[in-house]
């Protein structure tokens, strides 16, 4: 007797496809197959094979089942490790929590099909051994072959071929000669087992205690939140290495998800000078190959740690001990296209599931988390102080009312000042503005006419090095013309206000002899540059980083002493629920680069306002405070985290189609006691890759689920099929 009972005992199972309409399918079991729930199986459907996964049957049987005689059979079971009941949890969970049909989760699950195929094996060469009765002529260089080959080893053939120093062709003779044959290469596992006592840094006070923290929750081998607070600088990563290294010794996987691809660089680094190995990686610029072997390598048990983007939440991992968020603050986290899910607070539901110890890092935290941490659900640990003695930097605005920059340029005199003094003095400095390309707008001088994209709500970005003109949002470029395309005039197209590369040119200008980098998601396009970048920051071959957001998290530059914000009030005018939360995050982390070794840290916010809170909250360093100010806004109205949103976003080609719905959905809207809804409304971006886009904001008491009222709302309008109704539960962006 089996201890688990196979579902074979049934004739039918119900299997998930990883498709974006299907729920489970019914099909027939044949007698020769032993399924169970969570493997990976081969179906027919419409005339096609599939894979899916064997669900587990449902709780609510459906009233009217398909009738047995007209199940299809599962074709077969498919040789990789089935889906895990924890693994399989989570897809419903999320499924359920985002509205979002099964199918379309379990699609993020399987990574790649080709990875449920048994890994194929290379073949190479080795010695026919002593029962071969060749007697081939012994030329030099067969001589050379044999030599260079071990008895019972397998070789692969180009390596072989060029130790031995002969061409390929030598080998294939020596096969057809019987002196050496074909064989498969054994597996190399690329995942080395990171040593968890191998000697890392020795932790100090704070520090200690933190980690000391950390590791009995993983050796607890329970479920549990803890926010890892800390200033920047003090040394977080450090902290929760131990925690990973406890997860090694009790056996368990951990997995590490970053906000950003490009800042593993120089974590990668940090990783393998703490384990003297790397982490498995999992983003979506890894080669399909590695991608394939990764999935089974998480699968098999044998890939210890993995780092990764947000997907990589989907991983089959047997026993996940550890899941770490970190810069848990930011918005990357959100995926917004297809499931529309936060893998921060996913990270959570996780680790829960698999009875893991769960762990957010931020200097930043959001609201959320240190609302949860308030209440008692996390626990919190905060490491007060930077690492080695250095100072946080010295926060200052510049008033650009009082200092302004020179007509037509974006540096103020006191800036230029304080990179003047810090180049003089042989360290680095950084100009951060989160905007790229040359100007945000092109404007014809004559009649007023704004350079806009075709397809959405937008001004086009002109990128100078290019002699392009880009919609940020759907990728649309054309060539900036030479005359107004509305007026006629000639050469009246002026660029208005800065992005990065026209601080660049500026910065060309003021110092020609400066060493400069920029660093933007368009100049770096991916890990490899930015470790690139990031090396040659450290080596001090750069002396003025120009950047985006992208220079914003993480790095540690232990030459960089000035940071200068040119835009600190850009990031305010959204006025989106949490634009002054965001601020506050994105420039006090630019901030933190500044000063984290011996030199101490300046930093200079140009300003028209600077004594809006979020300003001061920065010269400050209190955000504690500034939070606590937040959620003293946000708490009366129930906005979020002391209330619930959910957006749904109604878009069509046909721009009264979307209207039409949009109206239907509202004169649906469910209310009551603690439910309000907002909207219909055009959304921001009223026109988004040809789609005309209206939104309506649900809003509920903390205490009251959006899911089940969303379903009843959505299940009373019809929807046209020209229209696309997208649920977006815990919105971030509200464009
Ligand atoms: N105990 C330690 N011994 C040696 N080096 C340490 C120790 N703690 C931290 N460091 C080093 O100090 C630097 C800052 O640490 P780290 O980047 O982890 O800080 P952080 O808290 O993550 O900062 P941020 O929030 O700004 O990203 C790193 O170079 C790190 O290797
Ligand atoms: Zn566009």
């Amino acid at each position: 007797m089996k201890a688990t009972p196979s579902v074979s005992k049934m004739q039918r199972v119900r299997v998930l496809l990883p498709l974006p309409l299907a729920g489970a399918y019914d099909y027939r079991i044949p007698p020769e197959l032993d399924i169970r729930p969570g493997d990976f199986v081969s179906v027919p459907l419409n005339h096609r094979s599939m894979i899916g996964v064997a669900w587990d049957a449902s709780e609510a049987p459906e009233a009217k089942p398909v009738a047995e005689h007209r199940l299809k059979p599962v074709a077969g079971i498919l040789p990789a490790p089935a889906m895990t009941a924890s693994l399989r949890r989570f897809i419903d969970w999320v499924a359920a929590y985002t509205l979002s049909p099964p199918g379309a989760v379990l699609r993020m699950a399987m990574g790649s099909t080709a990875a449920l195929e048994p890994p194929s094996q290379q073949a190479g060469w080795m010695l026919a051994g002593p029962g071969s009765n060749a007697q081939p002529r012994l030329t030099p260089e067969r001589q050379r072959v044999l030599a260079a080959m071990r008895p019972g080893e397998v070789y692969a053939g180009a390596p072989l071929a060029e130790a031995a120093g002969v061409s390929p062709g030598v080998l294939r003779g020596m096969a057809d000669n019987g002196m050496i044959r074909p064989a498969l290469l054994p597996h190399a596992n690329r995942f080395t087992r990171p040593d968890p006592d191998h000697p890392g840094p020795q932790l100090g006070g704070a520090q200690a205690a933190a980690a000391a923290s950390l590791v009995a929750k993983v050796a607890a081998r329970r479920f549990g939140v803890t926010l890892l607070t800390g200033v920047t600088g003090s040394g977080k990563t450090e902290v929760y290495l131990d925690a990973v290294a406890e997860a090694l010794r009790q056996g368990r996987q951990s997995l590490v998800l970053l906000p950003e691809i490009a800042l593993s660089a120089q974590w990668l680094d940090r990783f393998k000078a703490r384990f003297g190995v790397s982490p498995a990686l999992w983003h979506s610029e890894v080669t399909p190959r590695t991608r394939r072997e990764t999935w089974r390598a998480v699968a098999a048990g044998d890939a210890p740690v993995v780092v990764g983007a947000r997907s990589a939440l989907f991983l089959p991992f047997p026993d996940l001990g550890l899941v770490v968020v970190d810069e848990e603050h930011e918005t990357a986290f959100k995926q917004e296209e297809g499931v529309v899910y936060n893998a921060r607070d996913m990270a959570v539901v996780r680790a829960r599931m698999a009875a893991a110890a769960c762990v957010l890092v931020s200097a930043t935290p959001s609201l959320e988390s240190l609302t949860n941490a308030e209440s008692g659900r996390y626990e919190a640990l905060d490491l007060p102080v930077r690492y080695g003695g250095a100072t946080l930097p010295a926060v200052e605005t510049v008033d650009l009312r009082r200092t302004p920059p020179e007509r037509g340029r974006f540096l103020s005199p006191p800036l230029i000042e304080a990179v003047n003094a810090t180049l003089a003095r042989g360290e680095q400095a950084m100009l951060f503005l989160n905007r790229r390309g040359y100007a945000p707008l092109t404007l014809c001088r004559h009649c007023g006419h704004r350079m806009r994209c075709p397809n959405c709500t937008a001004w086009l970005v002109e990128h100078r090095a290019r002699r392009q003109l880009q919609c940020h949002h759907c990728g649309h470029t054309e060539a900036p013309p030479a005359e107004c395309p509305e007026c006629g005039s000639a050469n009246s197209l002026v660029a208005v206000g800065p992005g990065v590369e026209r601080v660049l040119e500026e910065a060309i200008a003021l110092w020609p002899e400066a060493r400069r980098l920029v660093m933007a998601s368009d100049t770096l396009p991916g890990p490899a540059a930015a470790g690139v970048a990031a090396q040659s920051i450290q080596d001090r071959a750069v002396d003025l980083i120009i950047g985006t957001q992208i220079v914003a998290k993480g790095w540690h530059f232990p030459h960089l002493t000035l940071v200068g914000v040119v835009d600190a009030d850009l990031g305010l005018a959204g006025g989106d629920l949490r634009a002054a939360e965001r601020t506050v995050q994105l420039l006090h982390q630019v901030a933190g680069r500044a000063g984290r070794a011996e030199a101490p840290g300046r930093v200079l916010l140009q300003s028209f306002s600077p004594e809006h809170p979020v300003m001061q909250a920065l010269i400050s360093g209190d955000l504690g405070a500034f939070m606590q100010e937040e959620a003293a806004i946000r708490r009366p109205g129930h906005w979020p985290p002391f209330g619930r949103l959910a957006a749904l976003i109604v878009s069509s080609e046909d721009e009264r189609e979307a209207e039409r719905t949009a109206r239907d959905l509202g004169l649906a809207a469910p209310g009551g006691e603690g439910v309000q809804v907002l909207g219909p409304a055009p959304a921001p971006l009223a026109l988004l890759r040809g789609r005309h886009r209206r939104r309506l904001l649900l809003k509920t008491r903390r205490d009251i689920a959006v899911q089940p009222i969303l379903r009843d709302w959505l299940a009373r309008v019809a929807v046209p099929n020209s229209v696309r109704v997208q649920v977006d539960v815990d919105p971030v962006s509200f464009l």
